[in-house]
């Protein structure tokens, strides 16, 4: 594509060079320049790419974006400043594959927990309403049937992109995508065309990222900042900060709560680990008050999950009786409150809880749902290199939930487990030591849960869900919780 139509809408500060030439692909990492490319230079976390604009060019780059012009220019290279390079990046990537968000129906997911359970549960919804769907999410994307890995729950802008317009020429109408929040502050989203924005919660989790938890709430809200008047903003009124999201907030404002009015509104009439009843009353639609549906999955959360879903469904005005059929249907995400009985009537759950929140959580639902002489235990550990204010709530929270806690390692990354493990103890030193235990390897951790399970007793693995591997010192080693569990109990 000639450099001119790529710089379509996009505020330049100076131009310098040749507008008329040819560019193969956009880069923003040096090390993957190859002849003909454009390399957009951001500042990150650790480098700054203007560093490395030399070596770009030495390996082929025609077009340099950038902040900070070099000191010399080359004579046979295009230079582009602009004002802010990682914003520019997503207007590039939306021009070279044809602004492919403006042909969809996309809907942004936002939120702490709930994201990839949300928007897989849309997929799997709007493709059984005849739709051709895709997803962008935490587990893997999707373009109607077929998968392909995510590396990110949000994709580079280059990424996100070429996946949008693969969508467009697979001719898809719909696509449900997860907004983290390190892709809203790294403008991975800039120059999207969003049909509708949602938000699930907010609680702790990526303060090591963000610094203050108002920093965190000021990342989320900034999707919503740039949502248009076209667009629907659907948020949960019972989370404190849902109608934060909306202020100043062009697009149409929709609420959604179990505990007080607003547009959507579900109640849960009964539940069991079969799964729940709810009933679904909508503001200003007659037709759909007292109606029930049964639903495979369980947990107040799920409850919210599911009206979120409706809601969005509702906005894209689908038929409410289509949509609470087919939802009964729908059995659940991977990894995501994952249940297995084994042989000898031991109950297992895997779940990805990697918060303090979601792992209460999830506790809470099993507390609720168990009989006095069903025993809990849980298996939990936490992410090396994350933020580690997390590691002694989780901690605790499972401990004061559980009849028995094992603390293990979750994905420790570059740090040494038992300083993970040691962060984590810090929460339990009000707790009797006598119902819980430490153990390193999470493969011991979760043989020793089913040692010592009983019949009827529950298992719960939580913080890896659907991931297959744990990653040590930057390698990745095939890990399963749920295969290690059946493998220990059969
Ligand atoms: C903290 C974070 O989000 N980091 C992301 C960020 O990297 P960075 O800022 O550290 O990059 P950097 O190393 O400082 O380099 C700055 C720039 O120079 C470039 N560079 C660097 C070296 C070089 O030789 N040449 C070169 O051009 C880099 O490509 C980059 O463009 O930009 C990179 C490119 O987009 C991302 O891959 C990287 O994600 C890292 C791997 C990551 O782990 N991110 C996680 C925390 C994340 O984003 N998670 C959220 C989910 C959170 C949730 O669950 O809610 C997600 O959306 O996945
Ligand atoms: N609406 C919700 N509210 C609170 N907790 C939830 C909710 N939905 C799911 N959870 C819990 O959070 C965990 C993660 O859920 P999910 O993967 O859907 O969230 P996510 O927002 O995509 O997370 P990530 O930030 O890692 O992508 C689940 O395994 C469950 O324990
Ligand atoms: N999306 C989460 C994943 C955490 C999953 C957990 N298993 C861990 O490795 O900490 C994050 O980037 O913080
Ligand atoms: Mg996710």
């Amino acid at each position: 594509m000639e450099i001119i139509e790529l710089l379509k809408n996009l505020k330049t500060q100076s131009i310098h060079g040749d507008l008329e030439i040819e560019i193969n692909q956009i880069q923003f990492d040096s090390r993957k320049i190859a002849k003909n490319d454009a390399y957009v230079a951001l500042k990150g976390t650790v480098a700054d790419g203007h560093q490395f604009i030399k070596q770009a060019i030495q390996d082929g780059a025609k077009l340099i974006v950038c902040e900070k012009l070099p000191v010399f220019l080359e004579s046979h290279i295009t230079y582009i400043q602009v004002e802010d390079t990682a914003q520019a990046l997503g207007k590039l990537a939306g021009n070279f594959y044809g602004n492919p968000s403006k042909k969809l129906k996309l809907i942004g997911v936002t939120g702490t927990n709930g994201k990839t359970t949300v928007v897989t549960i849309l997929y799997k919804l709007f493709k059984k309403l005849g739709y051709n769907v895709g997803l962008i999410s935490t587990i893997h994307n999707k373009i109607k049937s077929r998968i392909y890995p995510s590396t990110h729950t949000t994709p580079n802008p280059v990424e996100l992109n070429r996946l949008l317009a693969e969508m467009v020429k697979k001719r898809c109408t719909h696509v449900f995508m997860e907004v983290s929040s390190h892709a809203i502050v790294q403008k991975r989203i800039e120059g999207l065309h969003f049909k509708g924005g949602v938000f699930t919660n907010i609680s702790h989790d990526h303060l090591d990222y963000h610094g203050t938890f108002s920093d965190y709430i000021r990342a989320k809200k900034g999707f919503f900042d740039i949502l248009p008047h076209t667009s629907f903003a659907l948020v949960n009124q019972d989370d404190k900060r849902g109608l934060v999201m909306l202020q100043n907030c062009k697009a149409k404002h929709v609420t959604f709560s179990m505990k007080s009015m607003s547009d959507y509104k579900v109640r849960i009439m009964d539940s069991s680990f079969e799964g729940m009843q709810l009933q679904i009353e909508e503001k200003h639609n007659e037709k759909i008050n007292g109606k029930e549906t049964w639903t495979k999955l369980i947990g107040n959360f799920n409850a919210y999950n599911l009206l979120t879903v409706y809601a969005v469904a509702m906005l894209l005005e689908e038929d409410e009786d289509e949509i609470l059929t087919e939802l009964s249907n729908i059995k659940g995400v991977n990894g995501r409150f994952q249940r297995y009985t084994s042989s000898l009537g031991v109950h297992t759950i895997v779940d990805y809880a990697h918060t303090p929140d979601a792992l209460e959580n999830v506790l809470k639902t099993i507390s609720e749902i168990k009989k006095p002489h069903q025993n809990l235990i849980t298996v939990v550990g936490c992410g090396g290199n994350r933020d580690k204010t997390k590691r002694p709530e989780m901690a605790k929270i499972a401990a004061n939930y559980s009849d028995w806690s094992i603390f293990t390692s979750d994905n420790p990354r570059t740090e040494k487990p038992k300083a993970i493990i040691k962060d984590m103890l810090e929460g339990v030193k009000d707790v009797d030591c006598s119902k819980y235990q430490t153990i390193i390897l999470r493969k011991e951790a979760i043989e020793r849960a089913c040692s010592m399970a009983q019949k009827d007793d529950i298992i719960l693995v939580a913080g890896k869900g659907h991931e297959t591997y744990q990653e040590i010192n930057g390698e990745r080693f095939d890990f399963d919780d749920r295969v290690i569990l059946k493998e220990s109990l059969e």
